[in-house]
């Protein structure tokens, strides 16, 4: 048994700085390079954030129309990835399309392995702008349909919805998904931010990094949490099946998928703003249902389970509002990477700024030493 002391799951474990994000887990509170999320999702735009994230300030006028044209001009696709993306696999989960497609990516840039500070920055926008194509596009194919160009006069959010659904979006669908893109778009050195960073210390190439990003995202624990929260609404199947479900939920050690969070201990602040919408729509468009069992799922199973705790996170109201936006189940972690792309990015543009240095953290030796080489014939 090691005496020394082991911070297990890296739980609290602090290995840079970073004025990126703020998160005060006891209070629920979160901030973006000081702002809070309430007030950014309230009055900004993906666009905006982005810059938030990758310069440290909220842009002038003139810097946002600069740093938005840009990222129209990077978001077409290279016309050889769309033709290998026509051959994954249907039945493919589009996380995986996704990681494969940013993979390609890479191999399709000659200049794939420049980590120099102009060409690194370049990289970030480019990923930043075609992560939504690539998303919007897997899903049109998905659905044996031709993808969709992006249309230059569109912002984010509005070309995203219009590439996937075809359909130029409202005004209130298009704020619908610039709230959540901005609520998804940064929390910090997370799972999947670390992940990404700590490939990217190496000095591998930035497509790398993300992919691996991409890869950790997918998880259930992660970002993976937003469909596991539509299956589980399923499997609860009406209202009044959520008390035997949790009964047995509870019987069988299982969790609540949308609840808990490794820093909130308190109720996540942008699954406040996102249960607001998630209300909104449901009324509207007809999707009380869902949206009625995660209310009664987060009353019953909160009573046992806050006290410990355990509210919900970014990812127990949010499908509700993907679905109302056309997209199916399979499709909310992925949104959830079109958002996220901009703190991976913006994350490793910081850590080459302020640290730089490999991550490679350690394990207290449990194994034995000097054990005497047995030949194999003597095994
Ligand atoms: C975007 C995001 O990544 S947000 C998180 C998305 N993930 C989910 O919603 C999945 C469900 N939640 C979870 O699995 C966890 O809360 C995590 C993985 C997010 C965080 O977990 P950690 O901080 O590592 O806590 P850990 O896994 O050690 O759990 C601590 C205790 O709380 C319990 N617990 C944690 N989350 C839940 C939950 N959702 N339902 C029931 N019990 C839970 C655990 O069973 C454990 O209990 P024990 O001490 O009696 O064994
Ligand atoms: O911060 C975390 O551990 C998980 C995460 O990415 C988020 O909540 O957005």
């Amino acid at each position: 048994m090691s005496t020394q002391t082991i911070a297990r799951g890296l739980e609290g474990v602090l290995f840079t700085e970073s004025a990126m994000c703020f998160i005060d887990g006891q209070a629920g509170r979160l901030y973006y390079g000081g702002y809070k999320i309430q007030d950014l999702a309230e009055h900004s735009t993906f666009e905006e954030v982005s810059f938030l994230l990758l310069h440290g300030h909220l842009p002038s006028k003139l810097e946002l129309q600069g740093f938005s044209e840009k990222l129209v001009s990077l978001r077409t696709l290279p016309p050889v990835l769309l033709e290998s993306m026509r051959r994954y696999p249907k039945d493919a989960h589009p996380m995986s399309a996704l990681r494969t497609a940013v993979s390609e990516l890479g191999m399709l840039d000659a200049d794939e392995d420049n980590v120099g500070p102009e060409a690194l920055y370049e990289k970030s926008l480019s990923l930043i702008a075609k992560f939504a194509t690539i998303v919007a596009a897997n899903k049109r194919l998905r659905e044996g349909l031709d993808p969709i160009a992006p249309r230059a006069d569109l912002s984010h959010a509005a070309n995203f919805l219009y590439m996937s659904t075809g359909k130029e979006p409202s005004a209130e669908e298009t704020k619908l998904m610039d709230v959540a893109l901005i609520l998804q778009a940064e929390h910090g050195f997370n799972a999947s931010t670390f992940t990404a960073v700590a490939a990217y210390s190496t000095q591998t190439d930035i497509y790398s990094a993300i992919t691996a990003g991409v890869s950790s995202l997918k998880g259930p624990r992660h970002g993976g949490a937003n469909e596991a929260v539509m299956k589980m609404i399923g499997e609860i199947g009406s209202v009044e099946n959520v008390s035997s479900w949790l009964e047995n939920l509870v019987a069988s050690k299982g969790r609540v998928m949308g609840m808990g969070h490794r820093v909130y201990k308190a109720y996540d602040p942008r699954a406040g703003v996102l249960e607001k919408y998630a209300s909104i729509v449901a009324e509207k468009h007809g999707h009380s249902k869902e949206y009625a069992i995660l209310k009664e799922v987060e009353r019953q199973a909160g009573a046992i389970y806050n006290p410990k705790g355990i509210y919900p996170n970014v990812d127990f109201y949010s499908g509700v509002v993907y679905k109302d936006l056309g997209y199916d189940l399979e499709y909310f972690t992925p949104i959830f990477a079109v958002a996220r792309i901009s703190g991976w990015t913006g994350h490793i543009l910081e850590y080459t700024k302020l640290d730089n240095r490999l991550l490679r953290p350690d394990a207290a030796y449990i194994g034995q030493l000097d054990l005497p080489y047995v030949p194999l014939e003597q095994r």
